[in-house]
């Protein structure tokens, strides 16, 4: 049995049904990426999970403990970080973190050693003796999610521990987040931030109004999603025009548009983002060999390009063709 199994999920808030049949399952030391726009459901499934909300029908077992039969039994295994969190004016990061190390019950040189070590996990050792409302957001977030960690759970549950990150904080969570998961814990982080998931997770849920569209390991759904649907790969034409101005960089579209497969160019500061579309099930050969003609075609034009490169297909767009591009 997983340690965490969640069945046929479903809360209604009147009328609206927020979270509507959801079931995953999650193994020990795997970290699950919970993705979808604003309002799909996140939160109130991280809610459920974390026993503040009960749902309206559906099960979860943790460690097999019920959490809709017998939450404080399984309230122990779990850490909950919440999307907005607070700390306390006039106290420490030490002290912040003692507060609530007493409030798990923990005492004596056991509470300073769990303290300390948690501090010493998530780098805030240094800052033990600063004001938490001093703190950076980066740091802030880590006092956070050090919080979380005092009672050594078993499940984190992280609302959008991303959002508002600046890009070295976000590496320094995925890298603590690793770290989490390879003492075995298991974690699930709910983003709309989709690329920086696909870096995170091992899964991925993929959520929207209340209902996973897609679940699974990240390359398999990179994959499933390319079975099928066509294949829009997008290509980056960088010219060095220098002076001459706009006439080259319209010549430059014009010869793209009159490629077969190009569907669209547009123009992004100094360079051309051009949308392809290929055949379901496309791999790389074909895309390379299609990108191979619009070059040549440049080329022959005369045209000085300086820079050209095809991205590859990612988490972001696997989300767009689930969702079928209706959210952003
Ligand atoms: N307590 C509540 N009462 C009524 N409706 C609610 C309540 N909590 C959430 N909802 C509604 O349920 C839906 C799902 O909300 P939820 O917060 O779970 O989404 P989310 O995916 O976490 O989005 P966000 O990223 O904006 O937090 C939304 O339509 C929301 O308005």
């Amino acid at each position: 049995m997983s340690l965490l199994e969640v069945k046929g999920l479903r809360r209604d808030y009147g009328p609206l049904r927020a979270v509507d049949d959801v079931s995953f399952s999650l193994e020990a030391g795997s970290i699950l990426g919970f993705i979808g726009p604003n309002g799909a459901g996140k939160s109130t499934t991280l809610r459920i999970l974390a026993t503040l909300d009960v749902p309206t029908s559906g099960e979860v077992l943790l460690d097999g403990h019920s959490l809709v039969d017998a939450p404080d039994r399984a309230r122990p295994l779990i850490g909950y970080m919440p999307d907005r969190y607070g700390t306390y004016d006039d106290v420490t990061v030490f002290e912040f973190l003692d507060f609530f190390a007493r409030a798990y019950g923990l005492k004596g040189a056991a509470r300073r050693q769990r303290v300390e070590s948690v501090m010493a996990f998530t780098g805030l050792t240094p800052l033990a003796d600063r004001l938490t409302t001093a703190l950076s957001k980066g740091m802030r977030q880590r006092v956070a999610l050090g919080r979380t960690l005092l009672h050594d759970p078993s499940l984190l549950l992280l609302d959008e521990p991303a959002d508002g990150l600046d890009p070295r904080a976000r590496i320094e969570l995925r890298e603590l987040l690793r770290a989490l998961a390879d003492q075995g814990k298991a974690v699930i982080i709910s983003s709309h931030i989709l690329t920086e998931l696909a870096e995170i997770c091992d899964t991925c849920a993929i959520i929207e109004q209340g209902r996973l569209l897609a679940t699974g390991k990240v390359a398999d759904l990179l994959q499933q999603q390319e079975v099928g649907a066509a294949v829009t790969p997008e290509l980056t034409v960088r010219l060095a025009v220098g002076d001459a101005g706009n006439a080259v960089w319209e010549r430059a579209e014009r010869v793209l548009l009159e490629q077969p497969r190009v569907t669209r160019v547009a123009r992004e500061g100094e360079a051309l983002r051009v949308r392809l579309e290929l055949d379901a099930g496309a791999g790389p050969a074909q895309v390379d060999a299609a990108a191979a003609v619009l070059l040549a075609a440049l080329v022959a034009a005369g045209l000085p390009v300086c820079a050209f490169s095809t991205r590859e297909r990612n988490l972001e767009d696997a989300f767009m063709t689930v969702t079928k591009g209706r959210v952003a």
